[in-house]
């Protein structure tokens, strides 16, 4: 006789092995570690160590082009699945993965527009504010840029002793401020620290805990969880920077009345002109939520990437020397002037073929950029998923597929962008995803580019740079043999 508590007992096993079977089940043509299909402790376990994006390259090396790397999650690595996973319209809506990313405060959770899920909400957001991220605007951030780069140069001067990555999060916090809100801030001039503006404790939180959305709500956010009551009674200081001038704004505009200001045009005024042409459609909670992703999202990412370009540059003399004569070229016959406009530097190909060659070996985000599979199933790369899949592109693959990149993929090689055919560099181009793509593609992409573009052949020509032998340090010398073009010494 089987007692009526070892019934349930029974019941419960026999419930949950049944599940975890069904959940097998379910892709189970999909090859992968076995322990990966039967739970995301598997995925958990390795994020949690750092391990995962390096193991990931290399089950792909052993399972082919699709990974089970979740019982419901799937990593591609064939760069054909790109234009479906990330498309135009957006029918890939972002993962349950992406509430990771959320911060908690003062028990309310907030998010960027980053981690937006719902696109109906994102299609209005971006009819709203788009055009403030659009190329015909873009000249309009051109004086922020020149003004932080003077400071830039200025603070490089000034120091003995840098790292290169604090100064130009320093430039970037500057030049953002600068750019959304038309405010000058100091953190070039005073060697401020921009740690509590950094999101990269929340990125990597991102990272580790994407794999198990459910169980970092309990954790973290949940009001039965140690932490909801612990959790700092302050936004973080991307977030309160933001409120703080869109309220400082719209007290400005209700004090004057119809009265518009007489500065020139920066981001939150696009975006609250945008929000006044769409009222029924964009909530003041959205703007807020904008306004701190434009720094939340711009700010860690153009200081990583534009770093990392004068490291490969550092790495690869030949590439400095050739990239030194095309600015060289251009100084000479008057296409370049000294303190670079954007559009002589948008003319210098080598330069552009060096941010795409960095930008492919070096995409700033680590996470996985997860996506679902819409309701009714879809075909990837020929292959079948089922609905509410979650699937997502191996960046580091695809990024360094040798059919697409050639056989020297793993190479820095900024030459392969220069040699390609159209057809060749249309395939590099499409295969791309350092700033995302399709409708959730990176809206800050030109302004990135803006900066980056005219950043390095400034830095360049006022500087020499070499590296010192500490590294991570930058050393500047006040020009004690100035050469050609007047450089001084910035070693790093
Ligand atoms: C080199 C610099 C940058 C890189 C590598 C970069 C990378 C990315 C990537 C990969 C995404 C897509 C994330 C996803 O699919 O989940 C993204 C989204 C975004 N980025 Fe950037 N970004 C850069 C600079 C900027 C700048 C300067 C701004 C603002 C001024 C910005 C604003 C945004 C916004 C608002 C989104 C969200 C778009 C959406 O979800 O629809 N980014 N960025």
């Amino acid at each position: 006789m089987i007692s009526s508590s070892s019934f349930w007992l029974w019941s419960l096993a026999i419930g949950v092995l049944a599940a975890v079977y069904f959940r097998y089940r379910r892709l189970s043509p999909v090859p992968g570690p076995f322990l990966a299909a039967l739970t995301d402790l598997w995925r958990f376990s390795l994020t949690r160590s750092g391990h995962f994006s390096d193991t990931l390259v290399d089950l792909h090396t052993r399972y082919g082009a699709f990974v089970r790397i979740g019982p419901n999650a799937v990593s591609i690595s064939d760069p054909a699945a790109v234009p479906t996973v990330h498309s135009m319209h957006g029918e890939f809506r972002k993962a349950d993965s992406y509430s990771t990313l959320r911060a908690l405060f003062n028990g309310k959770v907030i998010g960027t527009v980053v981690d937006l899920q719902d696109e109906n909400e994102v299609s209005a957001l971006k009819r709203a504010v788009g055009s403030a991220f659009a190329t015909r605007n873009l000249l309009d951030y051109e004086p922020d840029v020149d003004h932080t780069l003077d400071r830039l140069v200025q603070a490089i001067r000034k120091r003995r002793t840098f790292s290169l990555l604090d100064a130009m999060q320093q430039f970037q916090v500057d030049f953002l401020m600068k750019a959304a809100f038309s405010r000058d801030t100091d953190y070039l001039e005073t060697n401020r620290s921009t740690y509590e503006i950094s999101g990269d404790a929340r990125v990597k939180h991102w990272y580790t805990w994407q794999s198990m959305p459910g169980l970092e709500w309990l954790l973290f956010k949940s009001p039965l969880s140690p932490a909801w009551h612990r959790s700092p009674p302050k936004p973080p200081a991307w977030t309160a920077m933001a409120s703080a001038e869109y309220d400082k704004r719209v007290k400005l505009h209700s004090d004057k009345p119809g009265g518009r200001e007489s500065r020139k045009p920066d981001l939150l005024s696009k975006y609250l002109s945008g929000a006044e042409q769409h009222k029924d459609s964009v909530s003041q909670t959205t703007i807020v939520r904008v306004i701190s992703s434009t720094i939340a999202a711009g700010f860690d990412t153009s200081a990583y990437t534009i770093t990392m370009t004068l490291y490969y540059l550092l790495k690869h003399p030949a590439v400095l020397k050739k990239l030194r004569s095309e600015l060289d070229d251009a100084l000479d016959s008057g296409r370049l002037s000294r303190r670079p406009r954007f559009n002589e530097v948008d003319k210098l190909d080598y330069l552009e073929a060096i941010f795409k060659e960095t930008m492919r070996l070096q995409p700033f985000l680590k996470p996985l950029l997860e996506r679902e599979v819409p309701a009714g199933g879809a075909d990837i790369a020929g292959r079948s998923f089922p609905g509410g899949t979650t699937v997502a592109i191996s960046v580091l693959n695809v990024h360094r597929d040798t059919a697409v990149f050639g056989k020297d993929a793993d190479e820095f090689r900024p030459e392969r962008w220069l040699e390609a055919d159209h057809q060749h560099r249309a395939s590099m181009e499409r295969s791309m995803l350092a700033f995302g793509g399709g409708k959730r593609v990176c809206m800050g992409r030109h302004i990135a580019a803006l900066e980056m573009r005219k950043a390095i052949p400034r830095l360049l020509m006022e500087f020499d740079v070499s590296f010192t032998r500490s590294a991570n340090r930058v050393t500047a010398n006040p020009a004690s043999q100035p050469d050609l073009i007047g450089r001084s010494k910035l070693c790093l």
